[in-house]
Order: C-alpha cells, then sequence, then structure tokens
C-alpha cells in the first residue's frame, strides 16, 4: 500500500466526489470548511472600506447574455441561447477606486498569491491589466441578483467578505466547466440545457433552440450539467474557471450587502476585460496602459 502526503493510494476513492465534485473536475476550488484564508482583522478592514465606498459605487440594472456579449441575430436564431438575455442588479467599486492601502489590493499584488493561484491551476499565471476590474469588490443589496453568465476573465479568485442576511439567499452557484479552452467554443448545447434545468423561471416558457438534450432525455440524464452551490463564507476563497464554468449569484434576501472580492488572473499577460463589460459593471470603461500596477511596493531586498 502506498501513501504520498498521507493520502492512501490504491482503489478506493479518496476525495468526496459527491460532496466536492468541482475538485475532480477541476473549475473551481475553495478553502472549503476551513472558512479562514483571510484573517478576520483582513476582512474587518476590507468590510470597513467598503461600507465608507457602498454608497458611491456604480450599479449596474440590465440585461446580459450568458456570454456577456451583443446579442446577434445575424448568426444566432430568435432562439439561440446566444441571443437569450437575463437580468442582473449589482455594484461594483472599481480597482482604481479602492484606496492604495488597501487590504484586497496589497493581497492583488502578493505575489505568494500568484504563485498559489498558478500552483492550485498548474499553469503559470499573470495579473490582469483592467485598470478596472483587475481586482474589484461586488455589492449585492437587498434584491440584487446576478444571473448565469461566463466572465471574460480566464480565472477568478473571489473571497466572501460578508454574506446576506438570509444564509439561504445571495447562493453562488456554478455548473462544471461547460466550455473548452478555446473562447471560440460556446458550448450552446450544454449552456441552453442548464438554463432550462436551472432557471426555468427566467425562460418563461421559452424553449431555446439549442436545448436538444434536456428534449431528448429528460431531466435527470447523466449527462446534465449539474449545478454546484459554494459554502461560500467570510474568509472562504474561491478560485474558479469562471470563463468555463456557467455561474451564478441567487437574489440576496436580508438587510445586509453581500460583499465579495473579485481577484483576477490570466494565463497570459496583458489581458483586460471588453470595454462591453467594463461598462456594464463599472459604468466607464478604461483600457489598460503600462503602469496599472506601479503601486506596487517595491520587493524587500534583505541585507546580506
Ligand atoms: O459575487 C460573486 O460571488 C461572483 C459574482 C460573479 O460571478 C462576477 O463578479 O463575475
Ligand atoms: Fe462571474
Amino acid at each position: 500500500m502506498a501513501y504520498y502526503c498521507g493520502i492512501k493510494t490504491s482503489n478506493m476513492k479518496i476525495i468526496n466526489e459527491e460532496k466536492y465534485p468541482w475538485l475532480v473536475v477541476r473549475s473551481a476550488y475553495s478553502t472549503g470548511e476551513d472558512n479562514d484564508f483571510l484573517t478576520n482583522d483582513a476582512i474587518q478592514n476590507a468590510v470597513k472600506e467598503l461600507e465608507q465606498r457602498e454608497n458611491l459605487v456604480y450599479t449596474t440594472d440590465g440585461v446580459h447574455t450568458a456570454y456577456l456579449r451583443n446579442v446577434d441575430h445575424s448568426q444566432f436564431s430568435e432562439n439561440s441561447v446566444y441571443n437569450h438575455e437575463m437580468p442582473t442588479k449589482v455594484a461594483s467599486t472599481a480597482f482604481d477606486e479602492l484606496s492604495s492601502a488597501s487590504v484586497l489590493r496589497v493581497l492583488y499584488h502578493d505575489p505568494r498569491l500568484l504563485k498559489l493561484v498558478s500552483a492550485i491551476v498548474g499553469k503559470t499565471l499573470y495579473l490582469s491589466d483592467d485598470p478596472l476590474g483587475c481586482c474589484s469588490v461586488n455589492v449585492f443589496r437587498p434584491h440584487f441578483h446576478h444571473s448565469f453568465h461566463f466572465d471574460e476573465s480566464e480565472f477568478s479568485v473571489t473571497l466572501m467578505l460578508q454574506t446576506a442576511e438570509d444564509p439561504s439567499s445571495g447562493l453562488f452557484q456554478y455548473t462544471n466547466p461547460l466550455r473548452t479552452h478555446d473562447n471560440h467554443d460556446l458550448a450552446l448545447e450544454a449552456t441552453a440545457t442548464a438554463l432550462h434545468l436551472y432557471d426555468r423561471k427566467g425562460l418563461k416558457g421559452k424553449e431555446l433552440s439549442e436545448n436538444t438534450s434536456f428534449r431528448n432525455s429528460g431531466d435527470s440524464g447523466s449527462e446534465h450539467p449539474s449545478l454546484h452551490t459554494l459554502d461560500f463564507q467570510p474568509g472562504t476563497l474561491l478560485v474558479l474557471a469562471g470563463s468555463k464554468s456557467l455561474h451564478r449569484v441567487t437574489e440576496i434576501r436580508g438587510k445586509r450587502s453581500r460583499l465579495v472580492a473579485v481577484l483576477t488572473f490570466a494565463s497570459r499577460p496583458g489581458f483586460s476585460n471588453s470595454a462591453a463589460v467594463q461598462t456594464m459593471f463599472w459604468g466607464r470603461s478604461l483600457r489598460p496602459t503600462k503602469n496599472v500596477h506601479d503601486q506596487l511596493e517595491p520587493p524587500v531586498v534583505k541585507q546580506q
């Protein structure tokens, strides 16, 4: 019997795949039950900064498709999931609105975080050059929600800072990866099926044209994308392949705002969200410049 790092290697299942299917499919990883990636001091500090800014941040209140792209009736039918729009209401603090001493800015620029996320996803990653969206904070006030979508950004580290008052609301839900690494792969059929399974209310009886597997095999077919709900407590860190996994945040109930920091990473240098996505979430667009991360603390050189 061989043991490796305390994990027994045999035919038995080591990972509780029912409970942690995302560990198997590798679309999302979280610090899970320990919920302690951030210290309480850091959480309190970040929440305090957000409370001071909360009422100033831009709120988006409109519709978007799962792909966060413009509808295209010349290439996709009226009933294509590509053209299916869903409502979202969420506010977000852009990177350039965070103070330079903000714990989130400092964390984003900490090389240990980049190293950690690169190790988790198994490739060299780079900070995003998006001057607004590289590191932002979502503010979900009561009744806000974010409909199903794929991010433009390849990987996001999200950190729960403050949950909604009603623990059954403001849930982060995500599918296994539906799209491949190729950005042109829209996974129309799997996406349409997921919406039929998990967002029937939003479809209001509409049949999406790509939804063939749903029509052919009913609700419980094994090929259907499953939906996972993250145990997302203050301090929990999630690494999400957001451009491949369809995900959403359910409506917030109760008086307290749900606050989640979103730190983004890319497998190539120079990534930025499109101007359209920036405008959707921060009400303006700002293209990357060479000095986005100029406020980086100079490296500490130890004297020998
Ligand atoms: O607030 C969250 O948990 C993540 C929201 C989200 O999907 C996003 O900001 O793209
Ligand atoms: Fe997202």
